[in-house]
């Protein structure tokens, strides 16, 4: 059977408080429908500064968060000391109430360079059950999604659908210090799977990429373009 790309779904909110809310409570109904057939659920979710709404309205689902396994869809290379370490504001945000009973997998391990953790990295991911139950990322306005940047110097890698690494190291202009990125496969194939973004410029970003042109340019394409067989949601509030 020929792969297919459904178009994806835009949900639009008045609020960003009400597009959390959404965003939460179809996250949840997704992890507690997994725990209920197959008694565990995976969920990737994204750093930065958009998802801290989202997060704490999910913290306070009631679901069995003992049998959650969360991780990240990208990290940068810093220790949880640091203001710029996405597992450190997932801990703040989502990892509390309920949720604190969640298992986390973090990207970050105390090693000098990601390339000195991707052989522990990638066991680590192996062992995970596939594919996720949800994947929830971000776009940042350069067309960035996970850490799939343009002129990253692994990006060609990580956007590969035949790759079977399911955890690349990147550098790249846009992004500050080195970082780990789970590559496009892992998270395309999860079941429930949104992008969440907020604000006209991003949306204007994300109409962008939605027309033809190159993946470098815009890496959020590969995600837009990936064969699936549910569409992808894109979760937008101004
Ligand atoms: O580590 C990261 O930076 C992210 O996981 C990244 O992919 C993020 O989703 C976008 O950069 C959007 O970031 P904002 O939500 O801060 O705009």
């Amino acid at each position: 059977m020929d792969a297919i790309t459904p178009a994806p779904v835009l949900h639009r909110y008045q609020t960003r408080e009400a597009l959390a809310e959404a965003l939460a409570t179809g996250v949840a109904a997704v992890l507690a429908g997994a725990i209920a057939t197959r008694g565990s659920a995976t969920l990737a979710v994204s750093g930065g500064s958009t998802p801290k709404r989202f997060f704490e309205r999910l913290a306070e689902a009631e679901i069995d968060w003992r049998n959650v396994r969360v991780t990240l869809v990208d990290e940068r290379w810093v220790p949880e000391t640091s203001e710029r370490s996405n597992a450190a504001m997932l801990r703040r945000h989502l990892l509390k109430n309920g949720a604190a009973e969640a298992r986390f997998l973090p990207l970050y391990m105390d090693a000098p360079t990601p390339e000195d953790a991707l052989t522990d990295l990638g066991e680590r991911f192996q062992r995970l059950a596939r594919p996720f139950d949800a994947a929830i990322l971000g776009m940042g306005a350069d067309g960035h999604t996970a850490s799939f940047f343009p002129d990253a110097d692994n990006l060609a890698k990580a956007i590969d659908m035949a790759t079977d690494a399911p955890v690349v190291a990147i550098r790249a202009p846009g992004a500050g210090e080195p970082r780990v990125t789970l590559t496009l496969p892992l998270l395309v194939d999860a079941h429930l799977l949104a992008l969440h973004i907020e604000g006209e410029e991003k949306l204007a970003v994300y109409e962008t990429a939605l027309k033809d042109g190159a993946t470098t340019d815009l890496p959020v394409r590969a995600v837009l373009r990936a064969p699936r067989t549910e569409p992808l949601n894109v979760f937008w509030a101004p």
